[in-house]
């Protein structure tokens, strides 16, 4: 984006570990002293709160329109801010989550595209993967608050699939994208993975 801001993405399925990797992320960036915000999609706004609490009651295209509608106040209101002001914006879930979840909810995938077309691509996207089994035991354990959480072999299998298939054409579209296949390492791995991509593409600088 063009901001002097950073704007990092944390993408992959449910269960793979995006909240916990964004929140070390976050904390290790905060413990360097650079000015960092870490955020998530939904937003925390009242229109993310429907999408996140809402996904029994909100389907297919109004749940497609309702989790785009949240992002472009996100953008809007927090993560363009942030970057003007200089900010690393480290955000859990975004375009991609639409390309994989709304298209998993029936919404035609182009659809979904054009719905995301105004949402700049990030300075840099990293999308994790996992055996879906291993996913789908995480995801498990830590328990389902949406309707997108539910215990299912095959969807979850899916999931992993399609966010397989973004990455070459996401590539293409021009995104910056790191893709990382996770095997039985701690999350702390996966950060320090993402702080060195995060630090390879934005050499520190004095005021940082
Ligand atoms: N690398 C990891 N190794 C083992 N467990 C992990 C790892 N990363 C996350 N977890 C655990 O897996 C579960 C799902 O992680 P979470 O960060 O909530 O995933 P997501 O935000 O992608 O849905 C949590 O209980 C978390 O503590
Ligand atoms: C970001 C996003 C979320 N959602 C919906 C489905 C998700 O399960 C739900 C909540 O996001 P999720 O990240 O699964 O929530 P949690 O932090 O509780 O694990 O919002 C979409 O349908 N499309 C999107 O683009």
């Amino acid at each position: 984006m063009n901001a002097p801001g950073f704007f990092l993405v944390i993408e992959g399925p449910s269960g793979i570990g995006k909240t916990t990797v964004t929140g070390l992320v976050h904390d290790e960036l905060q413990a360097s002293g650079a000015p960092v915000l870490a955020t998530k999609e939904p937003s925390t706004s009242p229109i993310g709160a429907m999408a996140r609490s809402g996904t029994h009651d909100y389907r297919g295209l109004a749940l497609a329109c309702l989790v785009a509608a949240d992002r472009y106040h996100h953008l809007d209101q927090e993560i363009g801010p942030a970057l003007r002001d200089g900010a690393i914006v480290v955000c859990d879930r975004y375009v991609p989550s639409s390309l994989v979840l709304q298209a998993l909810d029936g919404v035609d995938a182009e659809f979904a595209r054009q719905l995301n077309q105004h949402a700049p691509p990030p300075d840099l996207t990293v999308i994790l993967t996992g055996a879906p089994e291993r996913t789908r035991k995480r995801a498990r354990d830590r328990g389902a608050s949406s309707r997108f959480h539910r215990d299912d072999a095959t969807r979850h299998a899916a999931e992993d699939r399609m966010y397989r298939a973004l990455i070459s054409e996401l590539r293409k579209g021009g995104w910056d994208l790191l893709h990382h296949d996770l095997g039985d390492e701690p999350a702390a791995d996966v950060a320090r993975l993402i702080l060195d991509a995060l630090r390879s593409r934005r050499p520190a600088r004095s005021d940082r």
